[in-house]
């Protein structure tokens, strides 16, 4: 028997079938997920691309397999599918509705033989009955009596045997299109005015699963009018079938469905009510401990205002005819102690999707001593200062009033404070107020601010298995890490045109000495656009494909998705929020650039992200490269003086040096690592740990060059370069560059901090990494410069293809981590990035 889904069992492969799929394959453009999104937005991500990013990189030629697979799999599903139950899930799908061909067309006959009412004729699982309530709770008269017949009789028709052609794919409980046209038409006629009743209540069924609204109908009122034509125009609409997501509507956060009191605009009663917030500022202050009675009912803490129901929400019908501009609203805002320092961490939800996207917000001088200093108006002195109000990185949608009745503490509550939080000091913000001039009676700063910086912003993605539990697969956990330490550092890179020149931040933070160090300012926007937008369950079934020999790119085109299916249209919008409306953006990646760009966000410079693994290996080689010249001097150095003790004493016996007890010869450095390792191991084998003696330093520092940290062995991620770092400030060498200085007290550090997610301070290395870094710079356009002598040439090859064998992958695996973690290959790997720059 036929496989009941095998391509054989709908159609065979036709040569026009074949001439299609060549046309395809030739026009590049033509994939087919590259078309519009799926909600109609300005978003930068559908906007066209100059070429200059590399677009074309991240738009490869169809997979001819994607295409063949996609043609033989039978009967397609299309838009008009959404509404029909199909698969698992729904109690109608899990068996087909629809009546077999054979008893279809001999009820058919019967039909035709003595015709009957529409609803007697629709047969079982036809498209007619699809409305399974309306012809279940309203059987004609007829049908009835038919029914209670049948029942007296005990009538049961034989049901034919289905083969499994005759079994239908999908049952659907949706009537074709002009039925349901049909259908709306007839109950917009029965509302016309003469047929409504004189003074009744009429229920309008807008269509589908759209709300019933409501009406006093006295005569036609224009309101009434409206009303019909909205529900009409709704009508017309929902036939074209706007995906029902009932699965989104039921995720916890999401706004859908949830009608929320409308905002009270905020310029309308801002001042107002800022202004009674200030008469009753005295009173919280006053009060040391909020007692709970002075909470509000958690009703009315979670009432945010509403923000544009959305083609989602689907409240508003004109919402689906053109979705209203994108909004976002600050909905919480907390300190969160983190081992860079505090961040601010704040919750946003928006109209467009049903996610709750984050800003990390790294801003100390809002929660510094300063800021609990009061004025004699009991607001915070700071809060006069105009450079502060206009650097401060505060929500505007957070810190605006949301309506008449909102106390102190749910602002409070929901983060909406000045100042650093405590048992006795609770100050709630005032509504943000942007620009220049800043609020009435603010004072002048004698600052200059216009050589400020604008801020360092990180637009990251999110990535479980990266963040959570260290996937070496890919670098992102490192770089939220890295993302935070670098804004929390506060030192401002040097400013580079914005755009193509790659730059490194370790370069960066060299020219940026010279200048005053800024405080730390910056934020981190974290989407929650897990895999690149695909979802985490098709990122992980990507990994299998990448297993088998996929990259990246080929993977997710593989399983139905473009390489990058991000948008940064609701980043934008959040940095707005914050007041942010230029940048440096820590990326590699054009598009993130591009994208922000064209959402009014400009970004003054592009600050790299050099994985910590490159940076590393450049770290290794220059020390390497000073070593080998020291050793050369030292030489000299040994030979001159030893044929000058030579020629004094006429003695041409050779020195030998001292052994140990084991017969080996005893090295300080040796002793040194022995004793290090032991502490680290001892301690827990934390990088943090108690130093190294300062006196086997000084004699580490002088033994042999055979005794490198690396060449011993001590390979732990991160704890080869602690012992290497220690090593380098405990013995500086007066010939060290400013730039050899940075390297080592980047690692330093880097290595010191524990670092903000799993991977903390420490670095991400495997060969997956390296071929999933590979496959960004080459297919994905990202702005790094792979350092030459790359992996890929040990690397099992990028791309699709026929991927290694099992033992094969592992043997080529144990190759590169040797050629990446192995002295000889270490030193060989230059930065390349570093170097560009
Ligand atoms: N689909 C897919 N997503 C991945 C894979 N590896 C990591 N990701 C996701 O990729 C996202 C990070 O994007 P990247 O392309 O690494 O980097 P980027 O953010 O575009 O660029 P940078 O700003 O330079 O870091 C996160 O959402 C990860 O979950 C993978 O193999 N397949």
């Amino acid at each position: 028997m036929q496989p009941r889904n095998s391509p054989a069992a709908h159609h065979s492969v036709a040569p026009g079938d074949l001439e299609v799929l060549d046309m395809l394959c030739s026009m590049p453009s033509s994939f087919p997920h590259s078309g519009p999104s799926n909600y109609a937005s300005a978003s930068s991500a559908s906007k066209p691309r100059p070429l200059s990013t590399l677009n074309a990189l991240r738009r490869p030629p169809i997979d001819p397999m994607v295409l063949a697979a996609s043609l033989s799999s039978g009967p397609h599903v299309t838009r008009h599918h959404f509404h029909h139950s199909f698969g698992s899930g729904d109690e109608h799908a899990k068996q087909s509705t629809q009546m077999p061909a054979s008893q279809r067309a001999s009820l058919q006959k019967r039909d035709e033989q003595q015709p009957r009412s529409r609803k007697l004729s629709a047969a079982s699982g036809s498209y007619a009955n699809c409305d399974l309530d309306e012809f279940d709770s309203q059987p004609t008269s007829s049908a009835a009596s038919a029914t209670a017949t049948q029942a007296a009789h005990h009538v049961v028709e034989p049901v034919p045997e289905v083969t499994d052609e005759e079994r239908a794919m999908y049952a659907s409980r949706q009537a074709p299109r002009s039925v349901r046209l049909q259908r709306e038409r007839e109950k917009l006629q029965s509302l016309q005015p003469s047929a409504a009743p004189s003074s009744a209540t009429v229920t309008v069924p807008a269509s589908g699963d759209a709300a019933a609204t409501t009406t006093t109908a006295g005569a036609a009122t224009p309101v009434a009018e409206a009303k019909r034509d909205e529900v009409k125009s709704a009508a017309d609409i929902r036939a074209s079938d706007e995906p029902a997501r009932p699965d989104l509507e039921r995720q916890p956060g999401n706004l859908a469905g949830k009608p929320m009191p409308m905002p009270v605009t905020a310029n309308a009663n801002a001042n107002a009510v800022a202004k009674a917030l200030d008469e009753r500022k005295a009173a919280v202050v006053a009060s040391a401990t909020p007692s709970l009675g002075s909470l509000p009912a958690p009703g009315i803490v979670s009432a945010a205002p509403s923000i544009p129901s959305t083609p989602l929400n689907r409240p508003n019908i004109s919402s689906i005819v053109r979705p209203p501009p994108l909004a976002v609203r600050c909905h919480a805002r907390t300190r969160i102690p983190t081992p860079h320092g505090e961040i601010f961490c704040h919750l946003y939800r928006n109209n467009y999707d049903a996610k709750e996207h984050l800003a990390l917000v790294i801003d100390p001088a809002q929660n510094d001593d300063d800021s609990v200093v009061l004025g004699q108006d009991g607001r915070p002195l700071k809060e006069r200062s105009r450079r502060y109000r206009k650097r401060a990185l505060r929500s505007k949608t957070l810190d605006e009033v949301w309506g008449p009745q909102e106390s102190e503490m749910e602002r409070i509550v929901r983060g909406a404070y000045v100042g650093r939080l405590g048992p006795s000091f609770q100050v709630p913000s005032l509504p943000v107020h942007r620009g220049r001039d800043g609020p009435a009676g603010a004072d002048d700063d004698d600052d200059d601010d216009d050589d400020e910086e604008p801020p360092l912003v990180r637009i990251h993605s999110e990535c479980y298995t990266g963040e959570t539990i260290g996937s070496q697969r890919c670098d992102c956990g490192e770089q939220l890490d890295e993302a935070i330490r670098l804004i929390s550092e506060g030192s401002a890179p040097a400013k580079a045109s914005a755009g193509d020149s790659p730059s490194s931040h370790g370069h960066a933070h060299g020219r940026a000495r010279a200048r005053a160090p800024l405080p730390p300012r910056g934020v981190i926007v974290y989407l929650r656009q897990e895999g690149r937008g695909i979802g985490l369950l098709d990122k992980l079934m990507a990994y299998n494909l990448q297993d088998m020999g996929h990259d990246t790119v080929s993977a997710n085109i593989l399983l139905g998705h473009l390489p990058d299916a991000r948008k940064y249209d609701i980043a934008s919008a959040i940095l707005r929020d914050l007041g942010v409306d230029e940048c440096r953006l820590l990326t590699n990646n054009p598009e993130k650039m591009e994208a922000l760009e064209a959402e009014g966000v400009h970004v003054s410079e592009r600050v790299g992200m050099v994985p910590r693994v490159w940076k590393y290996r450049k770290f290794v080689r220059d020390k390497a490269k000073k070593k080998e010249k020291a050793r050369a001097r030292a030489a000299a150095a040994a030979a001159a003086s030893k044929a000058k003790a030579k020629a004094k004493l006429g003695d041409d016996r050779p020195v030998r040096p001292r052994k140990g007890a084991d017969g080996v010869e005893a090295s300080p450095l040796r002793a040194a690592l022995h004793h290090r390792r032991s502490d680290l191991f001892s301690a827990g084998g934390g990088l943090g740990g108690v130093p190294m003696d300062a006196s086997m330093i000084s004699q580490a520092a002088s033994a042999s060059e055979d005794d490198d940290p690396v060449s011993l062995g001590l390979r732990h991620q991160g704890e080869d370069v602690l012992l290497d770092s220690q090593y380098a400030s405990a013995s500086p060498s007066p010939s060290s560059s400013d730039d050899e200085d940075e390297e080592e007290e980047y690692i330093n550090s880097v290595l010191r901090k524990s670092g903000a997610t799993m991977i903390g301070g420490s670095i991400t290395k495997s060969v997956e990494l390296e071929r999933y870094l590979r496959t960004k710079v080459e297919r994905m356009g990202h702005l790094l410069t792979l350092p030459d002598g790359q992996v890929h040439d040990e690397a099992p090859a990028a791309g699709p293809g026929p991927g290694p064998g099992p033992g094969q992958a592992d043997g080529e695996a144990e190759d590169v981590a040797e050629a990446m973690g192995g002295e000889a290959e270490l030193v060989s790997q230059p930065n390349s990035e570093d170097e560009a720059a």
